[in-house]
Parts: C-alpha cells; sequence; structure tokens
C-alpha cells in the first residue's frame, strides 16, 4: 500500500484537495477532533501520515513514505535524497532579505562584513551571503525571526515571504529575493523506479491537476 506524508500547517487543506481530485481522502486530518497521526484513506488504497513540514522529505528519503508534499524552501533547505516530481503550482511564497524599513540599508550588499542575520533556513542564508562573499553570523531561530531586527539582534532575517503582512506590520521591508517557492511533489527514489503501488500512474496524475489548478 502506498504511504504519503502530509504537511501540517499552511499546505495541508491544498495538499487535502489536491489528493481528493485523484481519488484520495485524507480530509479526516482536517477534523478538529481527530488526533490521529496516521490514517487510511476513505477507499482503503493509501495511507496518509500527518509531520511538520520540515519532516516530510525525512519520511520519504527512509521509504516510510513513498509520496510527500513540501515547499521548494524546505528542499532548497536540506537537500534531500528525494526525487522531484511535481510542482504543485500552489503555497506560493519567496525567500527574502529584510531589515528595518527605518534602517539605511539599500541592498544586502551594504551590510557590514561581520553583521547578524536571523533565520530559520540558515542553510540558505549562508549559501546566499557567501555567493557575495559577506562573512556574516548567522544567527539560527526556529519562528518569528521578525523580531530579530526589531529588538536588535541581528541587522536583517532572511526568511519567507507571502503577503508581505507580517513584514508590513512589523516594521521591515524586503530588500532582495533569494529564490520564489511553491508546494512539490516528492517521491521515494526507488519506489519511483519499481513503481511501487503505481506510483508513476498517480505522479502523471497529480501532475495534470496541478496543471489545471487545485
Ligand atoms: N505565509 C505563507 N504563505 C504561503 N505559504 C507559506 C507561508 N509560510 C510558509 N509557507 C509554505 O508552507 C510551508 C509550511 O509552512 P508552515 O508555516 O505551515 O510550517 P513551518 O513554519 O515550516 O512549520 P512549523 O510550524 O512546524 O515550524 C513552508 O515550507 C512554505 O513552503
Ligand atoms: O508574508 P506573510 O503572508 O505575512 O507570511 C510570512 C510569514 O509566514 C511565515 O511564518 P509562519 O506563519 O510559518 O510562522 P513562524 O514565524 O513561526 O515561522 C514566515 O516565516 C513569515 O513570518
Amino acid at each position: 500500500m502506498l504511504t504519503v506524508a502530509l504537511p501540517k500547517g499552511e499546505l495541508l487543506k491544498n495538499s487535502i484537495r489536491l489528493l481528493q481530485s485523484v481519488g484520495l481522502d485524507f480530509s479526516a486530518f482536517l477534523d478538529s477532533g481527530n488526533r490521529q497521526l496516521q490514517i487510511l484513506d476513505a477507499s482503503g488504497q493509501a495511507k496518509g501520515l500527518l509531520v511538520r513540514a520540515q519532516d516530510v522529505p525525512v519520511y520519504v528519503e527512509y521509504g516510510q513514505a513513498q509520496l510527500g508534499i513540501v515547499g521548494y524552501d524546505v528542499l532548497r533547505e536540506k537537500q534531500p535524497q528525494v526525487a522531484h516530481l511535481v510542482d504543485l503550482q500552489f503555497g506560493y511564497c519567496r525567500m527574502s532579505v529584510a531589515v528595518k524599513a527605518s534602517s539605511p540599508y539599500k541592498s544586502p550588499l551594504d551590510f557590514s562584513p561581520h553583521c547578524r542575520i536571523a533565520s530559520k533556513y540558515v542553510n540558505c542564508a549562508r549559501e546566499y551571503f557567501q555567493s557575495l562573499d559577506l562573512p556574516v553570523e548567522i544567527v539560527p531561530l526556529s519562528g518569528s525571526v521578525e523580531l530579530g531586527p526589531i529588538t536588535g539582534m541581528s541587522e536583517a532575517i532572511v526568511d519567507l515571504v507571502s503577503t508581505g503582512r507580517t513584514l508590513r506590520e512589523n516594521g521591515l521591508i524586503e530588500l532582495e529575493t533569494l529564490y520564489h517557492s511553491t508546494a512539490r511533489l516528492i517521491g521515494h527514489p526507488l519506489s519511483y523506479r519499481i513503481n511501487t503501488g503505481n506510483l508513476c500512474e498517480l505522479s502523471a496524475k497529480l501532475r495534470e491537476v496541478a496543471l489545471v489548478g487545485v
């Protein structure tokens, strides 16, 4: 039986809607009274695992799930050994460098070489500043990174921006976009090669649905 790792949080509703369109119903994960982390889809064809977004590639890499849905940002940050199957076209956001609107910076190139940058995405941030030849100090945080510049702990942040509302409401502005992100369908490479549970056909169907829009 096929197992699919679904991300808790921002991408869950659209992921469930997408899978419903190919006959897999994991909508029980949306019931607030349900605390189950593993369920069978209503037709009994597949199993769903409800995991933290960052952990989706871990289950797929280790083969406990043959398919998973995760943001491109997580794939960039963690570089897991998984097959990148489909750009699902939802969950749009971008990875950006932001600073206090009142700061003098017009570009990340204006930062002093040893300034501090707060981020949840330390590898993406490090790679970006290395490409600029700026040996900044990356301060790892787990959330609410906008507080870095607000409290004066860091000069800037590298974080996801979607509507831009969080930046605006905290007096920050974007200086530069590192890359754009959408939700991706990923697969366990060996399972895909040997077509476990008709994985290839399911992935092709999901590609068609994603092109039309969930
Ligand atoms: N504001 C947003 N709008 C749209 N998509 C977003 C937004 N924030 C994050 N995403 C996308 O959704 C994914 C999951 O984000 P979410 O905020 O649900 O989890 P997280 O903050 O990574 O996880 P956790 O809460 O477990 O630490 C991200 O990896 C990104 O691809
Ligand atoms: O541009 P916006 O639409 O305002 O969205 C951006 C916010 O969404 C994400 O935070 P999340 O909700 O995941 O919380 P976190 O700070 O705990 O990571 C991201 O880290 C920003 O803070």
